[in-house]
């Protein structure tokens, strides 16, 4: 048994691992943290945890003392002192911030406004997206977990990419997410009257997840990769939609593709490739890690379309944390994780 500890778990990515932990069976929940409820159980804060988890909210420190494997769901620029102190008393440390997923610093500063306190921290870091990056990970002690859209838009491109079957250039990524991509804290435009009925987009081709997702996809492709990205907000809990277009490279047929997505895809349990005839829907992986992808093709426009679909809060954050710590730990990747979405 690992011992795993959670520094923000009243937070919504933080309620989820300490979930997804309690049924894992080669990790303990150790200690949890937060500040506004410090000395408090988390049933208090969630009383759907009452007699599950009535565990006291603890000190940060309290969690990295008492853990083999820190997670950190911690608002973005509050992740590299924690890093370090973990770094130097040998725990591994999974961050589902940004802190550490942009390679370059000035990347950082233009869409993070941050600098890198400690380089050595971010040489030894590794982005861990376990389906296009697994190899990279392994032996690593700094996890930077990829968020939401971060993973299905690159899921859902990369066969694509990485075999030039599509063109680099006027990639565009339309993506839906349910409302807690944003987090729990109250604000206007997730106030429920303000959001129910409604849909619309933010942050339209200047989300601060473009340069994340074009380093995944340039690496990828083996050279720089840009993309156009226009997330919407959708009046649903969970659910990132990422519907993707491209335009294919000449000649390229259904077949091609398909083959291209089994041969990276075909024996990883968490991406399910759909037949052809069906689409990828936030319904049918709710609560699970599953990434749903369908292919498509618009021979009228030459068009290819992949849309992946996932649950943000499990393979867009918890889910995939625990899927890293178990690769790290050398479990099976599925340990703790095989969740059967419900069906309605
Ligand atoms: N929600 C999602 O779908 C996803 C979120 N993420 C990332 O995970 C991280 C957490 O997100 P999420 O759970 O949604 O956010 P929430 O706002 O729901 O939770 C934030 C947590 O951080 C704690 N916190 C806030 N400010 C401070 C502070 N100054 N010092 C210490 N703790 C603090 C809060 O604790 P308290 O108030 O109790 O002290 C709370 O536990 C973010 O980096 C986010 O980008 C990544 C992928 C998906
Ligand atoms: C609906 C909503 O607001 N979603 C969040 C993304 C949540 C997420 O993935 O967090 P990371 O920033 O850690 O990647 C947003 O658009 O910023």
């Amino acid at each position: 048994m690992i011992r795993a500890g959670v520094v923000g778990a009243t937070g919504y990515a933080g309620a989820e691992l300490v979930r997804l932990l309690s049924g894992h069976p080669c990790a303990e929940l150790a200690a949890i943290s937060s500040v506004s409820f410090q000395g408090k159980p988390l049933s208090e804060v969630y009383p759907a945890y009452y007699q599950l988890c009535d565990r006291i909210c603890g000190t940060q420190e309290e969690v990295v003392e008492q853990s083999d494997v820190v997670f950190a769901a911690l608002p973005h620029g509050l992740s590299q002192e924690l890093a370090k102190e973990c770094f130097e008393k040998g725990k591994v440390f999974i961050d589902l911030g940004a802190d550490f997923r942009l390679e370059n610093e000035e990347d950082y500063q233009e869409w993070y406004g941050g600098t890198y306190r400690y380089p050595e921290l971010h040489e030894a870091s590794v982005y861990a997206l376990p389906e296009l990056f697994r190899e990279a990970i392994r032996g690593k002690k700094i996890l930077a977990n990829p968020g939401c859209y971060t993973t299905a838009v690159p899921l859902a491109l990369a066969p694509a990419l990485k075999n030039g079957l599509i063109q680099k250039e006027g990639i565009l990524a339309d993506c839906k997410s349910g409302v807690t991509g944003a987090g729990r804290k109250l604000t206007q435009n997730t106030h429920y009257p303000e959001l129910n009925e409604g849909m619309s987009a933010y942050k339209v081709a200047s989300h601060r997840h473009t340069p994340e997702m074009e380093q995944s996809l340039s690496r990828v492709a083996g050279s720089k990769v840009k993309i156009t990205f226009v997330p919407h907000l959708l009046p649903v809990n969970r659910g990132i939609l990422a519907t993707c277009y491209a335009k294919l490279t000449d000649g390229v047929t259904m077949e091609q593709m398909q083959n291209a997505y089994r041969e990276a895809y075909g024996e990883e349990y968490f991406i399910r490739l759909l037949p052809q005839g069906r689409e990828a829907d936030i319904k049918n992986v709710r609560y699970s890690n599953f990434c749903d992808i369908s292919l498509h093709i618009d021979t009228r426009t030459n068009t290819f379309i992949a849309i992946s679909a996932i649950d943000n809060m499990v393979k867009g954050a918890a889910g995939q944390a625990i899927q890293n710590m178990n690769l790290v730990f050398g479990f099976n990747e599925t340990t703790g994780l095989k969740l059967f979405p419900p069906a309605f």
